[in-house]
């Protein structure tokens, strides 16, 4: 059986939780190997980000040149992009390569409220980027910032937003509905043809930390290993409920999820 791969470009959480961190340690886990292409670092843990530290895009471009040169890879997926520059040369890298299952997770603000892609980047991200996406993950907020829709909250305006970035060239859009209200979870995928409503219990925590880069690394990782975009994103929704339902406790804020509970339930 031959090694499938998969590359994150994305930023650095030294606190581990999410970015890079969280998308490796999802990758190990679902049984993929894990490459990256940094963005920037951040100076970050369970309480907040403290200092951003973008890498030069000429840096990016190289990252990405020694990886797909060399080692090639099934899937990629992007989180934290910071500016229009690494934007664009990260959008040219994926071109130039042909990379296969492209999945954006249009990061735009930590959970403390800190901004992680500048304002000026979100045309960037719409023209170059969007194009290119297998499928793309935003969630509320981003769904808004990216359609311009004023509010998302009810089903109709879910489906609504998905339409609309679907129009906009991504082939498959997952609305992730963690920052809504209610008892559950729920996630809407649309491939452009029908809509596929994806639901879990929601759980009364703080500790959610790092949940959406776990989920869209969930899916790269199923895209990598040869799965349908459905069955790729239905495996990460329940990896994320797993990681969501069996917290770690560690640090003073929001704290991490935990990236062994879907391996260990499934033992
Ligand atoms: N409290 C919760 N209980 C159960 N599932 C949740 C909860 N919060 C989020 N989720 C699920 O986690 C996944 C990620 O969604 P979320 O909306 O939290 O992403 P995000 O806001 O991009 O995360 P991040 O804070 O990492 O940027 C979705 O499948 C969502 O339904
Ligand atoms: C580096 C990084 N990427 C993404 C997120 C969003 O969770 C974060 N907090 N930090």
């Amino acid at each position: 059986m031959s090694i499938k791969k998969a590359l994150t470009v994305a930023g650095s959480d030294s606190g581990g939780g999410a970015g890079i961190q969280a998308d490796l340690k999802t990758f190990q886990e679902l049984g993929v190997y894990g490459m990256s292409v940094l963005t920037a670092l951040t100076a970050q843990n369970t309480t907040g980000v403290y200092g951003v530290h973008p890498v030069p895009p000429e840096f990016v471009a190289q990252q990405m040149d020694a990886v797909l040169s060399d080692l090639g890879t099934n899937a990629v997926k992007t989180g934290m992009l910071f500016d229009s520059a690494i934007i664009e040369t990260v959008a040219r890298k994926l071109k130039e390569y042909g990379v296969p299952n492209y999945v954006l997770d249009p990061v735009m603000v930590a959970k403390g409220g800190a901004p992680l892609l500048l304002q000026e980047a979100v045309d960037a991200m719409k023209e170059h980027l969007l194009p290119l996406a297998m499928v793309v993950t935003p969630n509320l907020p981003e769904a808004e910032l990216l359609t311009g829709m004023e509010k998302i909250e009810t089903h109709e305006q879910m489906r609504e937003a998905a339409r609309i970035l679907h129009e906009w060239g991504a082939q498959n859009v997952v609305i992730k509905g963690g920052h809504s209200t209610g008892d559950f979870a729920t996630d809407l995928l649309y491939d452009g043809r029908e809509f596929v409503e994806l639901s879990a219990a929601r759980f009364h925590t703080e500790h959610t930390h790092g949940t959406g880069c776990t989920f869209a690394a969930a899916i790269t990782a199923g895209l990598a290993s040869g799965k349908t975009v459905r069955e790729a994103v239905e495996q990460a929704k329940q990896f994320i409920t797993a990681a969501i339902s069996h917290p770690l406790g560690i640090g003073h804020g929001h704290g991490p999820t935990n990236h062994w509970a879907y391996r260990a339930k499934e033992r």
